[in-house]
């Protein structure tokens, strides 16, 4: 089967191309980018997609996602999180391995990957570091990789145990893995619910410091350095993380990091009451913050976009945050916010919000993705960056609907979503 996409404005980062060009794509490949792509080509059962006014992009990778099978499927399926990426305009996720059972072996990443198999989308698992996440024993970090992790992470919490992480990063150098950290200082938490400040005060509920993700940040950036170990940090919320970030890169370190779109949206101070919407691990940081992580993504320092995209039940999120969960969905907004927050916001060209979406979450996997030259795998996103709506949380394909985000006016519509060649979502008005 074909399908020739025409008269879209092609943004493709990889291969320095922001213009109007044709594509033609042919079972699962890019076969053809041109100005000019004569529709006749096209035979039964082919289709054509006109682009007219709409951009089309290399899908959408993204590095971090709670997908809750197996264990808590009440929350969300490995389908409904799949299609809620489709409809985001994501080709590929990566889940992390904080499920019921935790994804800390070959087998159960074996199991993953079966029941994935027939998902809208990619998935590329990521195994844990520590058996059970219990921060006690190493996984079998080579058999998850012989089975098709592309990571390593602990996330939901740090290895706090900093020998046992650095026997973790040795590992990680030797089979050529990269770490994926969420950092969290675990005793410095204490009890810790929302960003500390004015906002947590008024609101009488207790608060998380910068230096509960900052000492970690530090830690990990050092601990790479002394065992080669490739990291990536992940939802990187404060300034000095992006401080300490800038610094690992100035010294060559094999250090990436990434922003999600709620911490470079939304800051403590719009947080309007105590609801379990607005909880999520980071938190929501304070203004200055927020213009930190803004500019960190401007320099370059920032390199990846990502969601941590993390479903809950309506019950469990509708209550205080001091019982609440932590977690937002996020993978049906990103686009949007991304454009919205960042593009018309004058802080990233289109160009560079693909690279920090696909191309360099593609980097850092290591993978032969993000790139719409001929012959690389057709994953791709066409969107209409003129389209202005509210979000509307209850037109999710998500199980999960916990976003304060709902009712936000943002820019940018992701109307098709191919992935292999096949097209997995297509918006309808
Ligand atoms: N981010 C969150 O607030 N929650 C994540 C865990 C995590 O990413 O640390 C979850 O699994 O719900
Ligand atoms: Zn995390
Ligand atoms: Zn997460």
């Amino acid at each position: 089967m074909k399908i020739l996409i025409k008269n879209g404005k092609l943004v493709d980062p990889a291969n320095d191309i922001d213009a109007f060009y044709d594509v033609l794509i042919e079972e699962d490949k890019v076969a053809r980018v041109s100005q000019d792509i004569d529709p006749n080509i096209l035979g039964e059962g082919d289709r054509l997609i006109d682009a007219f006014g709409k951009v089309v992009m290399p899908g959408f990778i993204d590095l971090h996602v709670h997908l809750r099978e197996p264990g808590f499927e009440y929350k969300e399926t490995i389908r409904t999180g799949c299609e809620a990426a489709a409809h985001g305009g994501v080709t590929s996720i990566c889940p992390m391995p904080n499920t019921k059972p935790v994804i800390d072996s070959p087998e159960r990443v074996r199991n993953l990957l079966e029941r994935a198999k027939d998902a809208p989308v990619h998935v590329l698992p990521i195994g844990a570091v520590t058996i059970g996440q219990e921060g006690k024993e190493l996984a079998d970090i080579e058999g998850m990789q012989e089975t098709g992790i592309v990571a390593l992470s602990e996330d939901g919490k740090s290895v706090m145990d900093s020998l046992l992480f650095r026997h973790a990063m040795e590992q990680a150098a030797q089979y050529e893995i990269p770490m994926f950290s969420h950092c969290e200082d675990k005793a410095l938490v204490d009890g810790g619910v929302m960003n500390a400040g004015d906002k947590a005060e008024e609101l009488g509920l207790p608060g998380i410091t910068n230096a509960v993700e900052d000492v970690i940040v530090a830690r990990d950036i050092l601990i790479s350095k002394e065992t080669g170990a490739q990291l990536h940090l992940c939802h990187c919320s404060t300034a000095d993380s992006a401080l300490l970030v800038g610094m690992a890169k100035d010294q060559g370190l094999r250090v990436t990091a990434e922003v999600c779109p709620h911490h470079f949206t939304m800051s403590d101070q719009e947080i309007t009451e105590d609801d379990g919407r607005f909880k999520m691990n980071p938190p929501l940081r304070s203004p200055k913050d927020v213009q930190a992580l803004k500019d960190a993504l401007a320099s370059g320092v920032m390199d990846v976009i990502s969601t941590d995209h993390a479903p809950h039940g309506a019950q469990e999120k509708a209550q205080s945050m001091k019982k609440a969960p932590f977690g937002i969905v996020g993978l049906e907004t990103s686009f949007a916010l991304g454009f919205t927050e960042l593009v018309q916001g004058g802080y990233l060209s289109l160009a560079q919000l693909v690279e920090k979406m696909s191309v360099n979450p593609a980097r850092v996997l290591g993978i032969d993705k993000g790139n719409l030259a001929v012959g690389k795998t057709a994953d791709l996103v066409i969107a209409d960056v003129e389209h202005e709506y509210e979000i509307d949380s209850s037109s999710f394909a998500s199980m999960g609907r916990n976003t304060p985000f709902d009712g936000k006016k943002v820019t940018g519509r992701v109307v098709t979503t191919i992935v292999d060649g096949k097209i997995v979502y297509e918006y309808s008005r």
